[in-house]
């Protein structure tokens, strides 16, 4: 089965420890939110479980997840979406070909939307659109084409617009669209649901329910319950008042953070 296992795990910035350790698994069909107040570390964790920020110390353990080439995978972020605070999309280009981007970039959806787009000559065309209910909830949770992974997260017929031209909550459901345009077991989602109305929370909440449905994991800081109620939870407390982060303590290499974060 698959498992993630954080064992001994610091996180930091630059060489100085902001959180940690931990120690917790999640498996398949799981979700662990992690919790805290502003600069616990919560998007820390994330980041470096995303590999976008190598640990202070510790290990990730994974079991049972298969990169695409079908070998077991050595790192998290071959098999994981992160979707940060940033949306990691180009405003000047559109939505679509953003979407198009991250399927290529991602792997694993490409085959796939070239096979439903071979079998579309042979299928219908009510048949293609019967994986979205009337009301835009998918029925099942699959690697969907740019247009259709909008519609499951309620911006139907938004593909051909720059994505610079969308409003906030706008922006942040359609980043969250490319979490459908490419198969990865493994969720890190920073607070998705930041920015998005009622109607869009449930809509994500339904998403997310159909991936740990499927045996997806789900790593989420968050402060909407996102309706995860058998969730784990991971509650990172503030590093404690005083502590050693003076003139003396490591400094922080910002260029080598800018170069290993890039624009997500
Ligand atoms: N790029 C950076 N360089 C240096 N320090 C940083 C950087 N980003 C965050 N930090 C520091 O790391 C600590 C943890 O920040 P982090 O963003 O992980 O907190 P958080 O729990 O996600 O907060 P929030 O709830 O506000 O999003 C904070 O003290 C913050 O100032």
């Amino acid at each position: 089965m698959a498992r993630l296992t954080l064992s001994a795990l610091v996180v930091g910035r630059g060489a100085t420890a902001v959180a940690g350790p931990f120690e917790i698994a999640v498996s398949a069909g799981e979700a662990l939110v992690v919790t805290g107040p502003n600069g616990a570390g919560k998007s820390t964790l994330l980041r470096t479980l995303a590999g976008l920020l190598p640990p202070i110390s510790g290990t990730v353990r994974l079991e049972g997840l298969a990169a695409s080439d079908g070998e077991p995978a050595a790192r998290l972020a071959d098999v994981a979406h992160y979707v940060g605070h940033r949306h990691g999309m180009k405003s000047q280009i559109t939505v679509g070909e953003n979407l198009r981007f991250w399927a290529r970039y991602l792997g694993g959806a490409a085959k796939e939307i070239a096979r439903r787009a071979g079998d579309a000559a042979d299928r219908s065309l009510g048949d293609r659109a019967s994986s979205l209910s009337q009301d835009g909830r998918l029925s099942q949770l699959t690697v969907l084409p740019p247009a259709e992974a909008l519609a499951a997260v309620g911006l139907p017929g938004l593909d051909a617009i720059p994505f610079g031209y969308l409003s906030a909550g706008q922006q942040r459901r359609a980043s969250l669209a490319r979490l459908l345009v490419a198969h990865r077991p493994v969720w890190i989602l920073d607070e998705p649901t930041s920015a998005l109305d009622v109607a869009s929370q449930a809509r994500f909440a339904d998403l997310v329910a159909r991936h740990l449905g499927s045996g997806g994991i789900v790593v989420a800081a968050t402060h909407h319950p996102l309706g995860l109620e058998s969730a784990k939870t991971l509650h990172i407390t503030p590093p404690r008042a005083g502590r050693d982060d003076g003139p003396g303590a490591p400094a922080i290499d910002d260029a080598a953070l800018a170069e290993a974060e890039g624009w997500l």
